[in-house]
């Protein structure tokens, strides 16, 4: 089983008009609601995977009323724990140019928190635990790293997806892959973009000396790099018409690790986890299966 954890799920309202003109009143062309956070997006895709999920995280009033109607509908099993405060909404903005407004979300209570950590109880040996997006404010920030002790003690594996210092906090403990895009892998040891991909290689293996287990570098339009101790290798991206960012990068992390949890084929993983993220980006909402094995049949994987 792969679950989830969004601590901080939102409605992604998602708005669009052909120019956004900022102190007039705007008349939008289109106007959805999704149900969002970075961990629900990782379960939406697993289950496109027919991947076994289970979507944890904590969810409030009516709009984390609607999230889990939304999921329930797709058929995708959650088991959120319930909280006082409500639930954020988020605003995707899609007009000539693409703006996010993520809101800081619900105050979480103790008695909330010893609810959702007593679920990890239920783990077991070849589970995996993928925890991705904002952490709600109130909730330290050690918070994610801090539930890694009782992954291991059950013998699953965790991937967390984030950046920087907490990125780097992470790899001792082992995670199962971490997926930096490449200018977030020039951030992490303070280094200006690299110039080709042997020098974004020779970065991205000093993740694998710190711990990670499998090491994957997007690169948007220029496709992704998969590391390993002595091989690397790129897949391309297919040429598409992007008609969404929002999401891509959780498609190609539930598509790594669903199908390596699968397979145990990091190479196989690697390319299902690009045509999940291209899938996703040529789509409005998420992709859906028929678009990721479409877009698989046009990938390709080179040794570098
Ligand atoms: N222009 C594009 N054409 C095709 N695929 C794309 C494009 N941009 C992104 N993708 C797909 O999405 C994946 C993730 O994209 P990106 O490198 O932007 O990661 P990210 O910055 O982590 O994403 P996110 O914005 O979701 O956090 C890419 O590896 C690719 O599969
Ligand atoms: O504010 P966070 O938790 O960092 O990101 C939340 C979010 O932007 O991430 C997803 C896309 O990756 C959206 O569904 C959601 O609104």
């Amino acid at each position: 089983m792969i679950y989830s954890i969004t601590l901080n799920p939102a409605i992604d309202y998602v708005i669009g008009l052909p120019k956004l003109e900022l102190g007039l009143v705007n008349r939008l062309d289109t106007a959805i609601k999704l149900p969002g956070g970075k961990g629900i997006n990782v379960s939406r895709i697993l289950k496109e995977l027919d991947i076994d999920t289970t979507a944890w995280g904590f969810t409030g009033g009516m709009p984390g009323r609607f999230i889990e109607e939304q999921l329930q509908a797709l058929s995708l099993r959650t088991d959120f724990t319930r909280i006082n405060g409500d639930t954020r909404i988020n605003v995707k903005l899609k007009a000539d140019q693409e703006t996010e407004l993520n809101a800081p979300g619900p105050q979480i209570t103790d008695d909330e928190v010893a609810a959702f950590r007593a679920r990890f109880n239920q783990l077991q040996q070849g589970d995996v635990v993928i925890m991705a997006g904002s952490i709600p404010a109130g909730l330290p920030e050690s918070f994610y790293r801090d539930l890694i002790p009782l992954i291991h003690e059950h013998g699953a594996d965790f991937v967390i997806d984030t950046t920087g210092q907490a990125l780097l906090d992470t790899l001792p403990s082992k995670p199962l892959v971490v997926k930096p895009n490449h200018h977030e892998l020039a951030e992490l040891f303070g280094d200006a973009e690299y110039p080709d991909l042997q020098a974004t290689v020779a970065a991205g293996r000093k993740l694998l000396g710190l711990g990670a287990k499998h090491v994957l570098v997007s690169m948007a339009g220029a496709g992704a790099l998969m590391i390993t101790a002595d091989k690397a290798w790129h897949g391309t991206v297919p040429k598409g018409d992007v008609k969404n960012s929002v999401g891509a990068g959780d498609s190609m992390l539930a598509g790594f690790t669903g199908t390596f949890a699968r397979t145990h084929d990091p190479l196989l993983a690697f390319k299902k986890a690009i045509a999940c993220g291209s899938a996703t980006a040529f789509s409005t909402d998420l992709a859906d299966r028929a678009k990721i094995d479409e877009v698989e049949a046009t990938i390709s994987i080179e040794e570098i």
